[in-house]
C-alpha cells in the first residue's frame, strides 16, 4: 500500500471587500465577500514543504483589494473573471482558479447615504482552467410564500405516517439557487434581474401540489425566459407552517392562526437542466 495525495487546493476564504465609487458628491457602493481557491501544481509543499510555488493566501487577498481600485468591482461575475484569469495566466503551477463572490445589496438613501437589503444575497462562483471557463451565478435566502394555492395529499402512507393531507396549506421557502452559464460572457446584471424575476415568478404561479414541482416549475422558468442559462439547482428548505390548535379555547381555525415552524425542516433540492448543454465543470458540483 502507498499514501497518496488527493485532489487539493488552497487560497483566501472570505476577504471582505466595500468599494466606493465617486461621481463628486454621488457615490456608489459596492459590498463582496470574496473567496478564491488555486489548485494545479501543489504536490510539493504537501509532500516536502518545498512552498516555491506557494503563492501566499496573503497575497491572493492584497490582490482583490488592489483589483478594486485598479479595475473597479464592477459585477460579481465581472470581478471573479478578472481574478481567477489572473491567478491563472500569471502563475504557471496553478492550473485552475475558482473565485467566489457574495454580493450585498445597498439601497440608496441619498447621494452617500445607503440601507443594507436584507432580502437576499447574489452569488457567482467562476472557474478558470487552462482550457476552460465555467460562470454560476445565484441567489441565497430569497424568502418566498403563498399563503394559499398549495395542497400535499396522495402522499405514501406507512405505520409512522402521521401528516394530515391538506389542500390549502403556507408554502414557504428561502431559496438557495444556482444556475450555470452557457458562455463566460453576458450583460450580467441583466441576467440576474431576469433570473431572479423568473425564479419569483415561477414561485407565485404555480399552483403548487408540492415543493418539489414548485422548484421544478421555478427552474423551469428561469430556463425558457433566459436563453444564456444551461440549468440551475435549486435548494429549498420547506419552511413549515403548522395550524395553531385553537380548539381548547372553542375557537375555529380556517387556515388563519399558524406557528410558524424552526427546525427540522424539510430539504427538496433539484437541477432543472436543458438536454443539449455540455458537461459542468467540477465547480458546480461544489
Ligand atoms: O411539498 C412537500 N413535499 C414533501 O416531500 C413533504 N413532506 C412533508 O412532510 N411535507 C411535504 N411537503
Amino acid at each position: 500500500m502507498s499514501i497518496v495525495l488527493g485532489e487539493n487546493r488552497y487560497g483566501k476564504a472570505e476577504t471582505r471587500l466595500v468599494r466606493v465609487s465617486r461621481d463628486g458628491d454621488t457615490h456608489s457602493l459596492i459590498d463582496f465577500t470574496v473567496g478564491v481557491a488555486l489548485s494545479g501544481d501543489l504536490a510539493a509543499t504537501h509532500l516536502t514543504g518545498d512552498n516555491a510555488g506557494v503563492l501566499p493566501t496573503d497575497t491572493m487577498k492584497n490582490t482583490v483589494y488592489a483589483f478594486a481600485k485598479e479595475h473597479g468591482a464592477g459585477e460579481p461575475e465581472e470581478f471573479a473573471l478578472l481574478l481567477a484569469r489572473h491567478f491563472v495566466t500569471s502563475q504557471p503551477q496553478v492550473r485552475a482558479a475558482r473565485v467566489s463572490v457574495e454580493s450585498f445589496g445597498w439601497e440608496r438613501l441619498g447621494p452617500h447615504s445607503f440601507q443594507r437589503r436584507g432580502d437576499h444575497t447574489r452569488t457567482a462562483v467562476v472557474t478558470v482552467t487552462v482550457e476552460q471557463t465555467e460562470v454560476i451565478s445565484g441567489v441565497t435566502g430569497l424568502t418566498l410564500l403563498n399563503s394559499t394555492a398549495s395542497e400535499f395529499h396522495g402522499f405514501v402512507r406507512d405505520k409512522y405516517t402521521t401528516l394530515p393531507e391538506t389542500t390549502d396549506r403556507i408554502l414557504a421557502t428561502a431559496v438557495d439557487a444556482r444556475w450555470r452559464h452557457l458562455t463566460d460572457d453576458a450583460d450580467w446584471a441583466k441576467s440576474f434581474e431576469g433570473a431572479l424575476d423568473a425564479l419569483i415568478k415561477g414561485f407565485v404561479n404555480t399552483y403548487s401540489h408540492s415543493l418539489q414541482q414548485t422548484l421544478f416549475s421555478m427552474g423551469s422558468h428561469v430556463l425558457r425566459t433566459r436563453d444564456e442559462i444551461a440549468e440551475i439547482r435549486l435548494v429549498l428548505p420547506n419552511k413549515h407552517h403548522y395550524l395553531a390548535d385553537l380548539s381548547p379555547f372553542d375557537l375555529t381555525n380556517d387556515n388563519e392562526v399558524f406557528i410558524a415552524g424552526d427546525r427540522p425542516y424539510g430539504l427538496i433540492e433539484g437541477t432543472v437542466t436543458r438536454d443539449d448543454v455540455p458537461e459542468a465543470l467540477t465547480a458546480w458540483y461544489q
